[in-house]
């Protein structure tokens, strides 16, 4: 079989199944419909980075990413309609703010200021934000008073233009053929259209939302063609929500969405259904765009008032006297423990508050902060207390918690003991350390009587100046847990793998073709957090999808797969090994546990295979290349190399249909401890045309190492993971004790580095793993820690399997900085055909005995005893629940031939709709 059969060498059998190869690495997103590859990065400690992990606080370096191409595709989209409001400088204002604010680069930004100030906006702002005109009207430049010809704007450097606004349809009467003649001149002298549509209120409760916004749409259907749609987005933005404060819920603007993409697809073609942005506009704000931007069909915002309006967050300014010293005694142990940044005292720290906020809020939010203050004057707020730089930065990040803005100061502390007992420490604060210099430092003369010195310049931590930024940050931020699924803070948690549901038959080829060649998985930093994710962030279908795949020869497979969730579609694939996987099984015979994501047994490490193993010698002459220098040194002629005696390869070809993606995957074992695998995916409508990505590979048992180069912002990374305990290579493993009290695992620590050269980002992060192994006799359990040190980010998972048929897990996840935390539960719960010892004990007791056919949840303990085999599985359900009461379900298992994966994601906080999606997964396999 393909998984679970790790026993080799002197390992005795483990008292449970082993199912550590369950799940596949990195490429397995290759497999899945419509994926693509984002290599995702962690925070990192320089300035571009770290604005970076504000804003994409989940990215992370650990492996490739998969999503799905219709949602990555569609890049995110936020327009600010400041409509016929604003004075120069307010524009001015907004524009420097928007400048000087680090803003996602995977979102479109797109401003909108009244006419008089396009020039001045479109010369001001920076190249990354593009400006549109509110209106442009049809005709060549002529006797039109009044009006914006397109000529004008695109010779101005506008290169978009919002047309067909409510506004504009009701206050000026125009009518929808109007809009789409305006429309279709602004495309053809190569403007972009944001074309708005929506509803009145009198129509939306008349049942007639769909109609009358097809109805808009349908006149710009008729005018212009399928290649301008290309550069068309449509804004959604019901008349009865606009200006407001009455946003449509997030069931009316996804159900408007979705039908007008459907509409989209069956009217002009489903490639521009797939294509076309469709945002939603109508009282959006900082708060509220949230649950939008995670909707499937909300591709980004047209926002209003918002965009006007400042940030309702204050600067805070933390300092201290310029230089303050403080003599301390040695008695006074309370504020001297030498190394830490209590024992420096100050004898006075000011806090400032200024910005927009109103007196009384900056005042309690000072109070917050120091609990006694004094007004000295104006808006400068003095603390009273003496108090330690460390106990301002503390309140400082404390202060997050009352601002809007989740932007919070990272302070780095280090203390160095110079000769002499001279202490030497200074503080960092991360963020400002570049843009706003600001550091301190303290030097501590002597043991017995300390003189504290310390020199602080003022502290700004800048603070997302206006609303529209803010909420711009925040939709983006969602928009980006849409794509990846994933919540909280965890710098691991996107790693590597995120749909971690039944193995699609492609998936298990590969599984099947790593254990043929011996590889561990679970030996990489990437997986060391496999068992939680595998437990608590599967996804859960959507739709109907059905798979056909075959593997034709033991070398060779196929499969073709079909989707229906709004249009439908499927892909092509094909995947050649050099090892015959004769280990593969069909769909009637595998193993459940082997095709199903669960708990990871960790096996014992292995000593890895001696190079001479992989040599092939014929007569006295090597005839294969995967010796070391041998073959170097004979003459090519005498070496009879065949394919199928060489290094093991695998090949892997996926198209998906109609969107014209590619992915590709080549892995080839170089060594018996290394391996390369280079995966690509091409579309035209992805940042430069698609991605390549390389990672070499080393396992050797005590260790393993991963490198890694993407040409996506020419990424480099490398990342690791010792075990601790013996090491394979020297050692024979440790005898596996009895007693059933002690414990056998195994301790891992690993960490990762990771720099962007182009966009000069980078991170790092660090965990570690206790894991049971298959000789332990008690519960197996997994624990993890992971740290992000720069972000603040902890995260701490426990696994156990309470039995052979149940196992339980929990996830917390905090952040030091901003006190987020997250928690998750789940579990899931293997359903088992009755054995036939329970038949006869049932039979014995007095019980009618049954044919062994049945099935039923069995206790633990009753199939540890009776040693319940990885065969007698014949369905999992799966469950979690968040800390903000959302559910997952799936149900995974077989039906004669067929297997089938049935989910649900229920969201008990909307109790008008509780049910957010739900799908079925049927794969046939031969
Ligand atoms: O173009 C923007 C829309 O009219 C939305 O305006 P609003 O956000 O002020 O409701």
């Amino acid at each position: 079989m393909c998984a679970g059969r790790w026993e080799e060498g002197n390992r005795r059998a483990p008292p449970y199944h082993l199912i550590n190869t369950r799940r596949s690495t990195s490429e397995r997103g290759f497999l899945n419909r419509k994926r693509i590859l984002v290599e995702t990065i962690n925070p990192s400690p320089s300035p571009t980075s770290l604005a970076l992990s504000i804003l994409r606080p989940h990215y992370h370096f650990i492996g490739i990413e998969t999503c799905d191409i219709d949602d990555m595709a569609r890049k995110f989209f936020v327009g600010g309609n400041f409509k016929a409001n604003g004075s120069l400088k307010a524009i001015q204002t907004i524009v420097e703010n928007l400048n000087g604010a680090k803003l996602d680069p995977n979102v479109e930004v797109v401003i909108s200021p009244p006419s008089l100030f396009l020039l001045t906006t479109a010369e001001k702002v920076d190249s990354k934000i593009k400006v549109a005109a509110q209106n442009v009207f049809d005709k060549p430049d002529g006797a039109w008073t009044g009006e914006l010809t397109v000529k004008m704007l695109t010779e101005h450097g506008i290169e978009w233009v919002i047309l067909g606004h409510s506004e504009r349809r009701t206050i000026f009467k125009e009518s929808s053929e109007f809009v789409a003649d305006k429309t279709k001149a602004a495309l053809d002298s190569g403007l972009n259209v944001i074309l708005c549509i929506g509803e009145t209120l009198e129509e939306r409760e008349a049942g007639k939302t769909i109609d009358v916004c097809c109805g808009q749409l349908k006149a710009v259907v008729d005018k212009i063609s399928t290649a301008d749609w290309s550069k068309v987005v449509i804004a959604y933005e019901p008349v009865w929500a606009i200006g407001t404060g009455k946003v449509a819920t997030t069931e009316q603007a996804q159900e408007a969405h979705g039908s007008l993409r459907e509409w989209l697809a069956k009217s002009v073609s489903p490639e521009v259904a797939q294509a076309t942005r469709i945002l939603y506009g109508g009282s959006v704000n900082e708060k509220n765009c949230k649950d939008l931007a995670t909707q499937p069909d909300i591709d980004g915002f047209l926002v209003g008032g918002a965009s006007l309006k400042p940030a309702s967050s204050v600067t805070i300014t933390v300092g201290m006297a310029c230089l303050t010293y403080a003599i301390s005694l040695t008695l006074n142990s309370a504020v001297t423990t030498p190394n830490s940044f209590s024992s420096l005292t100050v004898p006075a720290g000011i806090v400032k508050v200024s910005g927009d906020t109103a007196p009384a809020r900056a005042k309690s939010i000072a109070e917050k902060l120091s609990k006694k203050v004094v007004i000295s004057s104006g808006e400068r707020l003095v603390s009273s207390r003496p108090t330690s730089p460390f106990m301002c930065f503390e309140r400082t990040a404390r202060f997050s918690r009352y601002s809007s803005s989740r932007v919070v100061p990272r302070a780095l502390a280090m203390t160095f003991v110079l000769p002499k007992n001279i202490l030497l420490s200074y503080l960092l604060l991360m963020r400002t350390l570049f843009s706003r210099p600001f550091f301190c430092v303290f030097v501590r003369l002597t043991s017995l009587f300390r003189f504290d010195f310390g020199i602080v310049q003022a502290v700004e931590p800048r603070i997302e100046s206006t609303t529209f930024i803010h909420l711009l940050n925040t939709a983006s931020r969602q928009h980006i847990f849409k794509i990846d699924g994933s919540h909280g803070y965890s710098p691991l948690r996107r790693g590597g793998h995120r749909f971690d549901k039944m193995l699609g038959f492609m998936e298990y080829v590969q599984k099947c073709f790593y254990h043929a060649t011996k590889w561990d998985e679970d030996n990489s930093y990437a997986n060391l957090n496999a068992t939680a994710r595998a437990l608590l962030d599967f996804p859960t279908p959507k739709g109907l999808k059905m798979n056909l795949s075959s593997l034709s020869s033991p070398n060779f497979a196929t499969s073709y797969s079909m989707a229906s969730l709004g249009v439908v579609d499927g892909s092509v694939s094909y995947l050649f090994s050099s090892r015959p996987l004769d280990n593969a099984l069909s769909s009637g015979d595998v193993q459940l546990k082997d095709a199903v994501s669960g708990y990871r047994d960790l096996r014992e490490i292995m000593k890895p295979d001696d190079l001479r193993d992989w040599e092939i010698w014929k007569g006295g002459v090597r005839v294969d290349r995967r010796g070391r220098l041998p073959h170097l040194l004979l003459h090519p002629s005498t070496i009879h190399f065949k394919a199928k005696d060489g290094v093991d390869t695998l090949l892997y070809g996926r198209m998906y249909l109609p969107a014209s993606t590619l992915e590709a995957l080549y892995l080839r074992r170089l060594a018996p401890t290394r391996q390369l695998k280079i995966s690509a995916v091409s579309n035209s409508r992805l940042p430069n045309g698609g991605t390549i990505l390389a990672l070499l590979q080393q396992d050797n048992g005590k260790w393993s190492t991963e490198y890694l180069y993407s040409t996506d912002v020419a990424l480099i990374g490398m990342r690791g993971l010792y075990n601790f305990g013996f090491d394979p290579r020297k050692t024979v493993p440790p005898v596996p004790p009895l007693d059933p009290r002690k414990i056998a695992g195994r301790f891992s620590a690993g960490a990762e580095v990771y720099y962007g050269i182009l966009n000069k980002s980078g991170g790092m992060s660090t965990g570690f793993r206790y894991s049971t192994l298959p000789s332990n006799v008690g519960s197996p359990l997994t624990v993890t820690l992971t740290v992000n040190p720069l972000m603040g980010h902890f995260q701490a998972s426990y696994a156990v399997k309470a039995g052979e048929g149940a196992v339980f897990c929990s996830r917390y996840d905090f952040n030091i900085y901003s006190y987020e935390s997250d928690l998750v539960l789940g579990c899931e719960l293997w359903r088992r055909k009755q054995a036939d010892d329970a038949a006869a004990a049932g039979a014995a007791s007095g019980v009618s005995a049954g044919n062994n056919t049945d099935e039923t949840w069995q206790p633990e303990t009753t199939l540890a005893r009776r040693g319940g085999r990885d065969d007698d599985v014949t369905g999992v359900l799966k469950a979690r629940i968040t800390q903000n009461y959302n559910i997952g379900l799936l149900w995974e298992g077989r039906y004669k031939h067929l297997l089938f994966s049935l989910g649900s994601n229920i969201d008990l906080k909307r109790r008008e709709q509780p049910f957010r999606t739900v799908g079925i997964e049927v794969q046939y396999n031969s």
